[in-house]
């Protein structure tokens, strides 16, 4: 396991929707095998940030970055990047669960086949790993072959989580991912970053601070565009060093 290593340099990134400025001059590193937190209030751009680090924009053409996202030493902003190399290195689960409207099974073959030729026997062996590694195998085992638009909501986001770390990215990018969920799923989900953060580095957005304080080693506040301060959680909820970021998190605003 990796520690105190920087997974992803974020440096002087700028990011525009058309004339509007979303980010300015966003600079953080990310460490490898942690979980950080993005917080701040509505529209402040962290949701933006997410989206920019595996090069969502790009379906977008109106919409646009500037500055440098170093990973591996390569800067993903660059145009030759690889859009599908770099979105199974750094994989995305969004706020609401989206299965494919197949089965269980195929939900996570699917992406597998993407990039890897698999044996049916090594595909089997490659799906019971992920189920079991986002604990949806128990629950599952019986059904793989059944539509995953069967399973409750957080069954879904968890198949969801599974799909991503089946084709073995690096990084995971979680956009509120229990903001649809009830509690008993959220604490699973919750739980399963504990597990996987050992493996994975883990960039979450989250509106709840609780689930910040909870599950994040470090917190990083936005507001209006900017990176107020980034620090360990212990620190940014107790001490934060900026009067802002105490504002947010003493329910100020937001
Ligand atoms: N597709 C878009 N076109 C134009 N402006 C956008 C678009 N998406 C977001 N924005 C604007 O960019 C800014 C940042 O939005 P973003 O969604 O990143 O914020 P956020 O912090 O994730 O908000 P929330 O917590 O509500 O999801 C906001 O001013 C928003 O209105």
């Amino acid at each position: 396991m990796i520690h105190d290593e920087t997974a992803i340099s974020i440096q002087k990134v700028d990011f525009y929707y058309g004339a509007q400025q979303a980010l300015k001059n966003i600079n953080f590193d990310v460490q490898a095998n942690k979980v950080t937190a993005m917080i701040g209030p509505s529209g402040c751009g962290k949701s933006t940030l997410l989206r920019m680090l595996n090069r969502m924009y790009d379906l977008y053409p109106n919409q646009h970055a500037k500055g440098q996202v170093l990973f591996d030493g390569v800067n993903i902003l660059d145009k030759e990047t690889d859009l599908n190399i770099l979105r199974s290195r750094i994989g995305m689960v969004f706020q609401k669960p989206t299965p494919f409207s197949m089965s269980i099974y195929d939900n996570i073959a699917f992406g597998i086949k993407l990039y890897e030729r698999l044996s049916s026997a090594q595909m089997q062996e490659k799906v019971e790993k992920v189920l079991r590694q986002v604990a949806l195998w128990d629950e599952v085992k019986d059904r793989l072959y059944r539509s995953a638009l069967g399973l409750s909501g957080g069954q879904q986001q968890r198949l969801c989580i599974a799909r991503a770390l089946a084709v073995e990215p690096e990084v995971i990018l979680l956009d509120e991912p229990t903001s649809a969920l009830d509690p008993i799923s959220t604490a699973k989900i919750e739980e399963l970053l504990d597990i996987l953060k050992e493996n994975y580095t883990i960039l979450l957005v989250t509106h709840n601070l609780q689930q910040a304080a909870r599950c994040a080693d470090k917190v990083a506040f936005f507001y209006a565009g900017e990176l107020v301060e980034m620090n360990d959680a212990a620190i940014l909820f107790t001490k934060p060093a900026q009067t802002k970021t105490h504002d947010y998190i003493t329910g100020r605003f937001g």
